[in-house]
């Protein structure tokens, strides 16, 4: 993993060294005050910039078009009425590479790694972490180029893992507010007030390609804001989930990818 990951800095190769143990404690601390942690440069730049080489022509000929308009959940709620403030639909725009179009990739050699999953656990304070059994859903790649953008939402799974891989020249901004809901509390007044622009706790930041971004995902609101300019933001999104065997539904795949296997 040296050749690909900056393991000088963060040494994930070392469960439970005193340097892991420091770094581990770290990324609590900042999940806990931030809902978030990055290790800035944990991808090689160069191979950051090679993996998007490597996925010019598949991204042209194979990608995914994810173009749709969408609620914050993305889809109805029972409890709500169809008119709530909560569910106002904005529209999301890129494109998608699923784990089976980028075979011996870095990205897949990182996802299958397991101290890769072992750290993640460790800094979330989870027993373990399981990568997924969906063929599709494991391990994607979005580009957003010019104009595109994916729009406020929660993840399916509680913490989110992101490695960016390339930087747009403007733009592509990911904004989020952690804790909007909790798993008692929907909260959707607090919904309709960061998706009317009135919630000054949301934060925006900017990545650099290599980093890796943890955070909070099934309860801290987040999108992309618009890309600008000429070069394509591209990021790596790792899934992982609790239990073993976690697939998603055909509907899901449909809704996200435009097939079902
Ligand atoms: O592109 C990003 O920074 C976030 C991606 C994301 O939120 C997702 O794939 O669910
Ligand atoms: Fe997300």
């Amino acid at each position: 993993m040296h050749d690909i990951l900056d393991l000088d800095r963060f040494p994930l190769h070392r469960p439970n060294s005193p340097e892991w143990r420091t770094l581990v404690k770290q990324c609590r601390a900042d999940l806990r005050a931030e809902g978030m942690f990055n290790l800035d440069g944990l991808m090689r730049p160069a191979i950051a910039a090679q993996a998007v080489k490597e996925m010019e022509d598949p991204f042209q000929s194979d990608a995914f078009l994810h173009e749709r308009m969408h609620n914050i959940y993305f889809k109805p709620v029972e409890d709500l009425p169809p008119d709530h403030a909560a569910l106002t639909t904005f529209q999301t725009s890129n494109k998608t590479l699923c784990a089976d179009q980028i075979p011996g990739s870095a990205l897949l050699r990182l996802y299958e790694w397991p101290e890769f999953a072992q750290f993640l656990a460790a800094t979330i304070e989870m027993p373990q972490l399981y990568v997924m059994a969906d063929p599709l859903a494991r391990v994607n790649v979005m580009s957003y180029q010019k104009g595109q953008a994916l729009n406020w939402h929660f993840d399916r799974s509680e913490f989110t893992t992101t490695l960016l891989l390339q930087a747009p020249d403007h733009g592509g901004g990911f904004e989020y507010r952690t804790d909007l809901r909790s798993d008692t509390d929907p909260n959707y007044d607090g919904v309709a007030k960061l998706l009317r622009g009135e919630d000054p706790t949301s934060n925006i930041i900017t990545l650099t390609p290599g980093t890796l971004n943890v955070f909070k995902g099934k309860n801290t609101a987040h999108r992309v804001t618009p890309v600008l300019g000429d070069t394509n933001r591209v990021i790596a999104v790792f899934s992982f989930f609790e239990q073993p065997d976690v697939q998603f539904s055909e509907s899901e795949r449909l809704g996200f990818y435009g097939r079902a296997s």
